[in-house]
């Protein structure tokens, strides 16, 4: 300590000179004296009026550089600027190449200039001539222009900091930008910036123009008339922002065209066709945000990140049908290291940190950081658009990429479109499963009709079947009736998890099927069936639109079967959709997390409710409405897509295309109700459409719908009983009687499990009731039905191996009247 304080006793005092030598080295007298200088030369060659002094100055110039003489006020100019605003600023130091390109680019031009004039004196002066002499006669002319050439290149690449393929990039991607900016090429063009501002600083002139005392703001918009201001603060009120959240416009309900007649719908005993879709969707209108709006919206993202320190290039940005992405290029910061300044590149991390402070300069309700944009340099800052669009099926669906998905993959579904405005399509067979989660009100359900709408475009009843699961009562109970359902939609949460079942049993009657004949999947097997000329199996989609109720009445059933589904239901062609409002982890348990690899996660309150949902954060950061994260199974990054919007009225088209009723009605041949066509039992008969004014009135010429829950009954009966069941039907059918104690006897079981075995021999009907003393009960079964009887009723249905259409005696009589299906 008391060192310390010696020494700094003992620091000698600067001299008079010193300080008056280190006050006039200051940076801005240099580059006051510099821009000075620049001034009198400019001057004094435009006027052409000099002093002695400036007239020697000229003159010498003059003989020296020559032409260069030009060039002198300019370079001296730019430097003494930058030399003052540095000084104010604070900037870092100027790096050497820059001085070196610009006196590089100089000597091209004078030597340049003297061997264009041959040597004339007054071209390229002294200097220049002594260079072009010198060059000329080492190399000759060709030579000393391919050397002054190249100084001129590399003088260009030190000043601007660009390599040359940087440099050529830029040149290249412009005339791409034109071609494709020609009418009638579509594809998607980044828009580019009209004035990139280098190195991501906030411009001098605008840094200068605010310190400027007599400097005034633009006058600020009027304050909205309920701004509360804090007590005591006065002033103007805050500016309103360019981009203020501006509520998100309800989907638009004005189609550009009207829907036309429906094309009638072939029933009965025909093929099934797939309807147009030109007849199904409607055309959607669509308000993009001014390129204009667009180039602020950067320059001010840009100065933003300059502001915090974060230098980075605004190079362009992509439309997208709800938001825009900014593409930012970081730049680079200077740090010294051992006295040595290095220029390091801005960390990724960094901008990523500044969300909160991007939203809050663009007054965007949220704003998302993709750093990097996976396959580029860029980091993508993303900001929702003022006019936000709604993604209609119909443009998705008439896109090359579905047409091509349609050619390549089983179950194709339309997703959306993604920042870029390019349609993102999937195929569900491959996924194999989808994981749906987002808040309440985010476009969960939309997203769900979407996909099922898409896939009842692209597919008949004999290639595909749904199970649907609807707690909420109200989302797919428009999909009653139409024949590709496997059963009417279940709304009990109860009868749900019997659905699951009903599944898992299938897939494993599935498998059986597949064993049989050595076929690995679904399309192997049909493909097998295809050539012995049998019908083949569909695929079978279970949707569950609220998984949280599911899992609240049954967790363990509901977690067991789609766990098991999950993992191998997909070779035999059964996939699940689940969707949830709750992203909690008593909902998507790890279990199920981690056999739904394919994700969509819509808006949620918390980062931590996108970790559940998709691992990651980002799903906070979305705006609703559609808005969301796609997580592919095959990769692990994210795509933030607008998604498929689709109206009531598009639904109930192909609803209604699908159950034909419509064309029945409208020709005026829907049949009146007889006694012999109400063959569904009460409880199975399709519920009713209610509160659906587009939807026309049932007949009762809808689709029968089969008896799906009998036969889960009948499946959950089998399981649940004893694996000695079968050789206690033999023992009692051959003993003609049956009790307990002879079932003990026999089967070498105990008390209790024999007299549990009497009770199901009881339940199926093969034991009568008990007669008291020895007598025991009666076998009711005679000697032939009791491989029937004793059967596991597995094909409750009678149903064929694969799921040919059954005709009911009704269907054959009637022509007019839908088949009824399994
Ligand atoms: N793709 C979309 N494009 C435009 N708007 C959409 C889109 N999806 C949803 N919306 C809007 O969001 C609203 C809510 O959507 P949806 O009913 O699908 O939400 P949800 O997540 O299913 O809600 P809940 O869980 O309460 O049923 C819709 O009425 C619609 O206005």
């Amino acid at each position: 300590m008391a060192k310390r304080r010696r020494s700094r006793r003992s620091k000698p005092q600067p001299s008079l000179l010193q300080q008056l030598r280190e006050s006039l080295l200051r940076a801005e007298v240099i580059g006051l004296s510099l821009v000075l200088i620049s001034v009198f030369t400019l001057l004094s060659l435009l006027t052409g009026s000099r002093g002695q002094l400036t007239g020697w100055w000229i003159d010498s110039l003059t003989i020296l550089v020559g032409v260069g003489v030009w060039g002198v006020p300019l370079v001296t100019g730019a430097l003494g600027l930058w030399m003052v605003i540095r000084a104010i600023e604070r900037m870092p130091d100027l790096p050497w190449q820059r001085p070196a390109g610009c006196a590089l680019l100089f000597f091209a031009y004078i030597t340049g200039a003297a061997l264009w004039s041959r040597l004339e004196p007054t071209a390229g002066g002294w200097l220049g001539n002594l260079l072009a002499t010198g060059l000329s006669r080492a190399l000759g002319p060709w030579g000393a222009w391919a050397v002054t050439s190249f100084l001129a290149v590399s003088g260009l690449i030190l000043l601007t900091d660009r390599r040359l393929i940087d440099l050529a990039e830029r040149i290249w991607s412009w005339l791409d930008g034109q071609w494709h900016a020609r009418p009638g090429l579509g594809g998607p063009v980044p828009i580019q910036p009209s004035l990139p501002i280098p190195s991501g600083q906030v411009p001098w002139w605008k840094r200068l123009r605010e310190r400027l005392p007599f400097w005034e703001p633009q006058p600020p918009a009027p304050a909205p008339a309920n701004l509360v201001r804090p007590e005591g603060r006065s002033g103007p009120p805050p500016a309103e922002a360019p981009a203020a959240p501006a509520p998100r416009p309800a989907p638009p309900v004005t189609p550009s065209r009207e829907a036309e007649i429906l094309t009638p719908h072939i029933v009965g005993g025909q093929e099934w066709q797939l309807p147009k879709l030109s007849e199904m969707l409607l055309d959607w209108d669509r308000q993009v945000d001014s390129d204009d709006l667009i180039r602020r919206q950067g320059r001010l993202i840009q100065e933003t990140l300059a502001l915090f320190g974060v230098p980075a290039d605004f190079e362009g940005a992509y439309k997208g049908p709800s938001v825009t992405q900014y593409l930012i290029k970081p730049g680079y910061i200077e740090r010294t290291v051992k006295g040595e300044v290095k220029r390091v590149k801005v960390k990724v991390s960094k901008i990523a940190a500044l969300a909160n402070d991007l939203a809050l300069a663009l007054a965007a309700s949220s704003v998302r950081i993709e750093a990097p944009i996976p396959g580029t340099n860029y980091v993508g800052v993303e900001v929702p658009n003022q006019e936000s669009n709604v993604v209609g099926l119909k443009e998705l669906m008439e896109s090359e990429a579905f047409e091509q998905m349609k050619i390549k993959g089983k179950l194709p579904i339309a997703l959306g479109e993604d920042v870029k405005g390019q349609p993102i399509v999937a195929d569900l067979a491959r996924m194999p499963h989808l994981l749906i989660a987002g808040a309440t009100g985010t476009g969960k359900s939309v997203c769900i009709n979407a996909i099922i709408t898409c896939l009842l475009l692209t597919h008949t009843p004999d290639t595909l079947r749904f199970l649907m699961v609807d707690p909420k009562m109200v989302e797919l109970s428009v999909y009653n009736g139409i024949p590709h359902l496997l059963s009417p939609v279940v709304t009990e949460v109860d009868k749900a998890a019997g659905v699951l079942f009903w599944a898992v049993k299938e897939m494993e009657r599935r498998y059986q099927l597949f064993s049989k004949v050595n076929a690995r999947d679904l399309e192997r097997y049909n493909s097998y069936l295809l050539k012995r000329q049998e019908p083949t199996l569909p695929y079978i989609v279970v949707v569950v639109d609220e998984m949280a109720d599911l899992m609240m009445a049954a967790p363990e059933e509901v977690e067991k079967h789609i766990c098991r589904l999950a993992q191998m239901a997909r070779a035999v062609g059964i996939h699940l959709i689940i969707a949830t409002q709750r992203p909690s982890v008593d909902v998507i348990t790890g279990l199920i997390k981690a056999n739904f690899p394919a994700r969509i996660a819509f808006a949620v309150s918390s980062q931590i409710d996108s970790r559940v949902i998709l691992d990651m954060p980002g799903a906070e950061r979305l705006l609703g409405r559609g808005d969301m994260l796609f997580m592919r199974a095959d990769a692990s990054r994210l795509e933030r897509l607008q998604g498929t919007w689709l109206s009531d009225e598009e639904i109930n088209r192909v609803v209604r295309y699908w159950k034909g009723a419509r064309t029945l009605e409208d020709a005026g041949l829907a049949p009146r109700p007889t006694p012999q066509m109400a063959v569904q039992p009460p409880e199975l008969a399709p519920e009713p459409d209610v509160g659906l004014p587009t939807q026309p009135a049932q007949t009762t010429t809808g689709l029968a719908q089969p008896p799906l829950f009998q036969e889960i009954e009948q499946l959950r009966a089998a399981e649940a009983r004893d694996e000695l069941f079968d050789d206690a039907v033999e023992i009692v059918r051959e003993a003609g009687r049956g009790s307990v104690s002879l079932l003990q006897r026999k089967l070498r079981i105990g008390y209790s499990r024999a007299s549990r075995l009497v009770d199901q021999l009881e339940e199926a009907g093969i034991l009568g009731p008990d007669q008291g003393g020895s007598q025991g009960r009666p076998c009711l079964l005679g000697p032939t039905s009791s491989a029937d009887r004793s059967a596991p009723p597995t094909g409750g249905r009678g149903r064929p191996e694969s799921p040919s259409p059954q005709h009911t005696s009704k269907d054959e009589s009637d022509p007019d009247v839908p088949r009824i299906w399994m």
